[in-house]
């Protein structure tokens, strides 16, 4: 058996779609991190899954997550920019839903050949993040040390910790990166963004992801990061959150229960085969 997968990517964060909808079964833990590997498998930040939708659920289809360590994942902002291009070219239409763990996304074509997904609201309750415990999420009080002015804790479908620094460049990515995703207030472990407001409509933001480490950009991170800076009064309602692989514009409108809505590009890199003696290695392993 050979499993047809394309090669996506939303400014430098990549992903492996396999289409499900055909039946095929959902990727294991482990062929999703035999997958993710760069020199053995194809490489991947995120595993992005398309399986059927319920007819009538509004739906083009149910979208799923999985990080390179194989562990799921709530949402993906880039990953959902990349499903909605290939839903999008395969209907002929601008505009699809998707069905995700964090709610029903929809995504249009935007103005430059950009994606918009409205991300749903941010949760911004302790519980919702979640925190191991009661605490302020606008003041949580982390284990690990670290050099934030400001910390913000919430989630976007899944967990952010944003660290508000005056220098993104010089952040400890790699080693902070990793502690503050495993702190004890975060259970579920959480994505961790450096961000230094540059003025009231820019951010430039570094991202350590859950389960992925240091990755050259996050949809789901730039919707916190926005958010949180705009919680604080920091920035506008529409802001450019500057990443490693490029910007993507975060809108939070101020209408009550709005979502944030989340711009940016999608491209396909390769379609491709995975071999069957690569899957029955996974198998045999
Ligand atoms: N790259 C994604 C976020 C991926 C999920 C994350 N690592 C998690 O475990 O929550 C994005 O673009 O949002």
């Amino acid at each position: 058996m050979r499993v047809a997968f394309r090669k996506m990517h939303g400014i430098g964060n990549d992903f492996v779609v396999l289409d499900l909808r055909d039946g095929a079964p959902a990727p294991t833990p482990a062929l999703a991190r035999a997958l993710a590997d760069r020199h053995r498998g194809v490489g991947f930040d995120q595993l992005v899954t398309l399986s059927p939708a319920e007819a009538g659920s509004g739906a083009d289809a149910v979208v799923g997550f999985l990080n390179a360590d194989g562990s799921p994942s709530g949402a993906c902002g880039n990953g959902a920019r990349c499903a909605a291009l290939l839903l999008m070219e395969e209907s002929g239409r601008d505009s699809v839903a998707l069905r995700t763990e964090a709610g029903l996304l929809t995504a249009r074509r935007a103005s430059d050949g950009l994606i918009t997904v409205d991300m749903g609201p941010p949760r911004l309750g302790w519980r919702e993040v979640p925190l191991a415990f009661e605490a302020d999420v606008d003041a949580p009080p982390l284990s690990t040390p670290h050099p934030a002015t400001a910390v913000s804790a919430l989630s976007m479908g899944n967990p952010h910790c944003v660290l508000f620094v005056a220098d993104a460049e010089a952040a400890p990515l790699e080693t902070l990166g990793p502690a503050l995703e495993r702190d004890r207030l975060f259970p579920e472990r959480a994505n961790v963004e450096f961000a230094q407001v540059i003025d009231r409509g820019a951010v430039r933001a570094r991202v350590w992801e859950r389960g992925a480490g240091v990755t050259l950009a996050c949809g789901s991170g730039a919707c916190a990061v926005g958010v949180a800076a705009m919680r604080r009064g920091l920035v506008d309602r529409r802001v450019a959150v500057r990443l490693d692989g490029g910007t993507l514009t975060i809108e939070w409108p101020e209408t009550p229960g709005a979502g944030v809505l989340m711009t940016g590009p999608a491209a396909t890199v390769f379609d491709g085969e995975l071999s069957a003696g690569f899957l029955a290695g996974v198998e045999a392993a």
